[in-house]
Parts: structure tokens; C-alpha cells; sequence
């Protein structure tokens, strides 16, 4: 019973022409790692205003200066989040058959993905697999996949947390801010749990990536991450290796809190590389708005012009489809 998609066959049939006109030289032996600001959310609920206004602090400082933070104390029981890695181990364990077909093929409607099959060179192929789910979508994920209400319990309290962050980040933005914009706007039902699976690649495809750097098509992203290591950041213009901490999860800034927060915020570019030896887990939650709601910057002059998350997406699906990349943010500048 083979559970691995063809990644190899299909990265190996690519051009491997400009493969790295986009990035960096993909080898990372002399990175350096480093930790991520650690935001320590006990504080929010100490009593005491001190504290909690240092923890807002550092959450704002973190979000401008990386775009990328690590959070302790975030109330997610490591109960939970063992049994959401066991869970996505199985889920990713059935045949590659049966998870190909029961989404459509890899078709974008579908919830499972592997590779990039709009890649036009290796340079835009991911060594990986994942299980996209809309949130709208989870019980008809669960019926077809015959799986537990883990992922379900998960979402219920990542959406929690990442709401309690993504006010303290708004609410520093000023009078922009309607206090009930982000409750109306974003409902967890409009946002994304994405179950990723980087499978260990042969050192020979020295060129290939886990997953593309890119980044994320939200307000926020929550990233609950394994112990293997191999997420990178840009920062000050160079690829950062991220130490993962066992107890943390990250949060990182997507493109639309940097367009609404006039470019405060950092939505950072980030990928994935690829491990010869172990397979890596990782499971990201995309906070995101409905549909129809309009981002539009906090302030004047703005960098971006005002779109709605529907043209936002279907801008990027007309990138990735034609150029086999995401633009993003850039599409959208004044
Ligand atoms: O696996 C990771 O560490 C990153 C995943 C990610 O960036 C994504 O799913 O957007
Ligand atoms: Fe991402």
C-alpha cells in the first residue's frame, strides 16, 4: 500500500531552469538558527493591567519587527495538540489513491494537495503534502476521510486564541479599529486548517524545497509545528533558520493584516526546507475574513488599494495558475 505521492517523478520531469533567480542558494548549511520573540499569554490573564500591557507590547513589537512570534502559555492543552499530530499521522498514512481521489484529483477545490501541479520549474514545486480543509468544510472532511472530531476540537480553540491576538494587534492600530469589525468579518467559518506532511527527500534533489516561500494569504496564521526543524524567515533580507520550541506555537502575520495595518505589521516571506532523513508535520491555521469583507488600510497615504478577499484570492489563483507562483500583496500596491 503506497501512501507517498509521485513527488519525485513529477519534480524530476520540471525544467530546473532559474531555480534559484527567486531565492537564495537553497543550501543552508551555514544559516544560523534562531528562537523567535517568545510571548509568554499567561500574562493576558494575570490581573495584574502591568502585565498584560508588557505582553500586548511585546506581541505589537514582535509583529512589526518579524512578522513572526512564539507564544507559551496559550491555554492549548498538549493533550490536544498530541492528538491532532496523531491524527494527521493517520490521515496521512491511507493510500495516496484514496486521498488523491476523494478530493477531486488535486483539483484547488479539493482538500488534498501535493507537489504544485501548475509548477512551470522545480523552483516552484514543494516537496510536500497537505490536507487544505475550509472550516465550513471540516464534517464533510471528517465523513470522508472516517476521521475523529480532533481537528475539529483543535479549531475551536486556535480560533479563540488567534482572535484574543489579533484584537490586541488591532486595537494598536487606533481609531481605525471598530471594535466589531473582526468579530462579524471573521468567523471560523471563513478561515483555513491546513495539515502539512513534508516527506524526507533524497539529499541528490539537493534543489528542492518542502514548501516554496511564499506568504500567507490571511490576517494571521497559527503554526503548530513538530520537533524535525527546517522553517526559514526572511529578515533584514536574509533566510533565517526558526529553532522550533516543543511548547510553543507560532503565530506570523499574513498579507492582510499588512494591508490593513498600512504595512505595521510584516507579512514575512517564509518556506520550508526538505530533510533527507525524517519525514516533518506542521498544521497552520489561516484566520481569515469572509468573502465579501473589503481590506482597506488604516491610514493615509496608503501603500495598497482597497480589495476584497474574494479578488484577493482570485488574483492569486490567476498567478499561481499562469506563472505557477503567488504574487500576493504586490499585485496590489498604489
Ligand atoms: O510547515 C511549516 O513550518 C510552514 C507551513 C506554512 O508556511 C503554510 O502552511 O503556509
Ligand atoms: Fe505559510
Amino acid at each position: 500500500m503506497d501512501c507517498e505521492p509521485p513527488l519525485a517523478q513529477v519534480f524530476l520531469n520540471l525544467p530546473a531552469t532559474n531555480i534559484e533567480t527567486d531565492e537564495q542558494p537553497i543550501d543552508v548549511s551555514g544559516l544560523k538558527c534562531y528562537e523567535l520573540p517568545l510571548v509568554d499569554l499567561g500574562r493576558l490573564n494575570s490581573g495584574h493591567t502591568m502585565n498584560r500591557k508588557e505582553c500586548e507590547k511585546e506581541i505589537i513589537e514582535a509583529a512589526k519587527e518579524w512578522g513572526f512570534f512564539q507564544v507559551v502559555n496559550h491555554g492549548i492543552c498538549k493533550e490536544m495538540l498530541v492528538k491532532l499530530q496523531e491524527e494527521q499521522v493517520k490521515l496521512f498514512q491511507q493510500p495516496f489513491h484514496k486521498k488523491a481521489n476523494q478530493s477531486r484529483s488535486n483539483s484547488p477545490t479539493g482538500f488534498y494537495r501535493w507537489g504544485n501541479l501548475a509548477a512551470t520549474s522545480r523552483a516552484h514545486f514543494s516537496w510536500s503534502e497537505a490536507f487544505h480543509i475550509p472550516v465550513s468544510s471540516v464534517s464533510d472532511f471528517r465523513t470522508l476521510n472516517h476521521s475523529s472530531s480532533t481537528v475539529e476540537e483543535y479549531i475551536e480553540v486556535v480560533s479563540e486564541l488567534i482572535q484574543i491576538i489579533a484584537e490586541i494587534l488591532a486595537d494598536n492600530m487606533g481609531i481605525c479599529f471598530h471594535k466589531t469589525f473582526l468579530a462579524e468579518k471573521v468567523v471560523p467559518s471563513s478561515c483555513y486548517l491546513r495539515m502539512n506532511r513534508y516527506p524526507p527527500c533524497p539529499n541528490s534533489y539537493s534543489k528542492a524545497r518542502g514548501l516554496v516561500s511564499h506568504t500567507d494569504t490571511s490576517y494571521l496564521t497559527v503554526l503548530q509545528q513538530d520537533n524535525i526543524g527546517g522553517l526559514q524567515l526572511m529578515k533584514d533580507g536574509a533566510w533565517i533558520c526558526v529553532k522550533p520550541n516543543p511548547n510553543a506555537l507560532v503565530i506570523n502575520i499574513g498579507d492582510l493584516f499588512e494591508a490593513w495595518s498600512n504595512g505595521l505589521y510584516k507579512s514575512v516571506r517564509h518556506r520550508v526546507v526538505t530533510n533527507g532523513q525524517v519525514e516533518r508535520f506542521s498544521v497552520a491555521y489561516f484566520y481569515c475574513p469572509t468573502t465579501e469583507t473589503v481590506v482597506r488600510s488604516c491610514s493615509q497615504p496608503s501603500i495598497y488599494r482597497d480589495f476584497t478577499f474574494e479578488e484577493f484570492k482570485r488574483q492569486i489563483q490567476f498567478d499561481v495558475r499562469s506563472t505557477g507562483n503567488k504574487i500576493g500583496l504586490p499585485r496590489f500596491l498604489r
